[in-house]
């Protein structure tokens, strides 16, 4: 992303942000709510018109253009109630915009699905109502579902918000798995930088705060959210556990 700036009317959601990631990184991107990481993920989507600057995908310094991306929406804004297995769920991601409704999926398409369903180790749970699964499990199928088209980039927005501490663990140990192939980028409202998992963390509000590894400075954090907060790790086998980055006002 080069310069890139965003305005809805009167507002400047994001202003001049210059980030990059790298293939097969995994990049987190925190900020204060309204700080601009949805339309952020829409400018990528390219979903939303950009104001100004650019976005490319370069190999060798030339632009590349046709990268898959895959999206994992917020898992709140995503309606349970919907009649569908799981199977037909994780079919949609084949769907492509060059065609038309009515379409049938060919055997090549069933057995992305089936392949992707092992791959996540969800095959039992093929023909379940996506209304009967937990939170982790349906975030999974999401997952799956972002996956079966083979994406270059796999976006991700807030995987863990509804989510329980062990399926949070198990998200992240697919995640990391996904590395191998691809390049990750999570989008979280909170500061829950999962520092065994993501290699870089960009933190946001309108702009870029901080970019590099997750060891964010203290003023950083101070600056992009102008208050105290703590930056947590989860960690499998503890309590969450306040990393050097908790810091506290009266201290100064
Ligand atoms: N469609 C829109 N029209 C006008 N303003 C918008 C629109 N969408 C977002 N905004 C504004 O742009 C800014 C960035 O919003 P955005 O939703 O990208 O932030 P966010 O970091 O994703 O927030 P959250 O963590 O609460 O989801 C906010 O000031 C918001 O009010």
């Amino acid at each position: 992303m080069k310069n890139l700036t965003v305005r809805y009317d009167q507002v400047t959601a994001l202003e001049n942000i210059n980030l990059s990631v790298k293939e097969n990184e995994f990049l987190t991107i925190i900020g204060p709510n309204g700080g601009g990481k949805s339309t952020l993920l829409k400018a990528l989507l390219g979903l939303i018109p950009i104001s100004k600057g650019q976005i490319t995908t370069n190999v060798d310094g030339r632009e590349k253009r046709g990268t898959k991306l895959g999206y994992v929406p917020q898992f709140a804004a995503f309606d349970q109630s919907f009649p569908i297995s799981v199977f037909d769920l994780v079919l949609t991601g084949r769907f492509q915009k060059k065609i038309g409704l009515f379409h049938r999926y060919s055997n090549i398409d069933k057995q992305a699905v089936k392949d992707t369903l092992h791959r996540l180790e969800l095959d039992h749970l093929a023909k379940r109502q996506i209304g009967e699964l937990s939170g982790g499990q349906l975030q999974r199928v999401l997952v799956a579902r972002a996956l079966v088209s083979h994406p270059a980039i796999l976006l991700l927005d807030e995987p863990t918000a509804s989510v329980d501490k062990a399926s949070t663990q198990s998200i992240y140990d697919i995640l990391k798995d996904l590395q191998k192939d691809m390049t990750i980028i999570v989008v979280s409202h909170d500061t829950t930088v999962v520092s065994s998992y993501t290699e870089k963390v960009a933190c946001l509000n309108k702009q870029v705060y901080y970019h590099g590894d997750p060891d964010m400075p203290e003023e950083a954090v101070l600056a992009a959210y102008g208050s105290h907060v703590d930056l947590v790790t989860p960690h499998s086998h503890h309590e969450q556990e306040k990393t050097h980055h908790s810091f506290d006002r009266r201290e100064g």
